[in-house]
């Protein structure tokens, strides 16, 4: 099961899919320096959790090459690059403890290749776990894009229907727009339509609708930080689409690698929420759609109660009805013990 690789470490150079311009057009960025590397993870070039953090490592390498000196500066612009995702932090944390110990940059490239090719491994075990939960020919609603290029490799949510479809076991995805950003029209359908798996573009406004009137089975969404009691970040719609799951007795499956979860933050209230421009609302590609001067709130996140959850799916297991004291057990845990609880 290949997919797109969105981020490619090749002799020494970085070089990111720029997802700006999907499905148009097929451009790379290719980044030399670290503050390139916090643009493109600032201006969506590079999006989706896993990805800005497997980027934000690569970039680290990129700054001590240059100069040794430059880690902690390079660090501090990477992590404010974007708030939500803990992904990031997770990959620069990692990153910093191994400079700490050998200051080599050889061995920091090395790990910065290990947390990529680990991610791929993760999304390949979360798409197996998640596959196993749905029904023969199932339906499914998906929001965002959680595939191959949000992450590693393969993808999470995404990946669950890359894995589900290998095993003929997807009768339909329905996929949200996804505005203000439409990574679902634009990433997700390009994601889809690669692999032959039969989809259906909805707005985002039609998904209630949809629960209403057709048979969904599950609703499988990514993450960008799941707090230790499970309540979870993710794309701003996520939440709405919970309820009305709940609402429609359709169940609701987050699927994440463990660098996604967050202990440090007892429930979702303390996750950051990232605010975007109110341009991205009020206009589209450069044309105005509100009158001048409108002004708008335009968070990109939300958080969705753990109540609302059915499972949690990470490369270490699967979480029913997640709670604090099971998600704590499951990180507890390592990956070579998953299982359901
Ligand atoms: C595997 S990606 C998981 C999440 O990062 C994804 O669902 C999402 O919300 C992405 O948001 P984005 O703003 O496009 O980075």
């Amino acid at each position: 099961m290949s997919s797109v690789q969105p981020i490619v470490w090749k002799d020494g150079r970085l070089r990111l899919l720029d997802q700006r311009s999907l499905p148009h057009a097929v451009c790379w960025l290719e980044c030399t320096r670290a503050e390139e590397v916090a643009e493109a993870i600032h201006a969506m070039a590079v999006r989706g959790a896993p990805a800005i953090g497997i980027a934000a490592a690569y970039g680290l390498v990129l700054a001590v090459r240059r100069d040794p000196e430059a880690f902690d500066r390079a660090y501090a612009l990477l992590a404010a690059s974007r708030p939500t995702a803990v992904n990031l932090r997770w990959a620069l944390e990692r990153m910093r403890k191994l400079w700490q110990q050998t200051q080599h940059v050889a061995h920091l490239e090395a790990e910065a290749v290990r947390i990529h090719d680990e991610d791929l491994a993760q999304n390949l075990r979360i798409g197996e776990l998640g596959a196993a939960l749905l029904p023969e020919q199932a339906r499914v609603l998906t929001h965002c894009n959680t595939g191959a290029l949000a992450t590693g490799g393969h993808g999470t949510a995404l990946g669950i229907i890359r894995t589900a479809h290998a095993q003929s076991r997807i009768a339909m995805v329905y996929h949200t727009e996804t505005r203000p950003w439409l990574q679902g029209a634009r990433l997700t359908a390009w994601e889809l339509q690669q692999e032959g798996i039969a989809s259906r573009l909805i707005a985002d406004g039609a998904a209630a609708h949809l629960m209403a009137r057709e048979k969904i089975d599950w609703v499988i969404v990514g993450a960008d930080r799941i707090a230790a009691n499970g309540d979870t970040a993710n794309k701003i719609g996520t939440y709405a689409l919970a309820i009305a799951a709940r609402h429609h007795g359709v169940r609701v499956m987050v699927a994440a690698p463990s660098s996604t979860f967050d202990l440090r933050c007892a429930s979702g209230s303390e996750i950051p929420i990232e605010e975007r421009p109110a341009s991205e609302l009020t206009e589209f590609r450069g044309l105005a759609v509100a009158p001048a001067g409108s002004s708008a709130f335009n968070p990109v996140f939300d958080v969705t109660p753990a109540t609302l959850i059915d499972a949690i799916v990470c490369e270490r297991g699967v979480i029913l009805a997640p709670t604090a004291d099971k998600l704590a057990r499951l990180l507890a845990q390592d990956a070579t013990q998953a299982g359901v609880s």
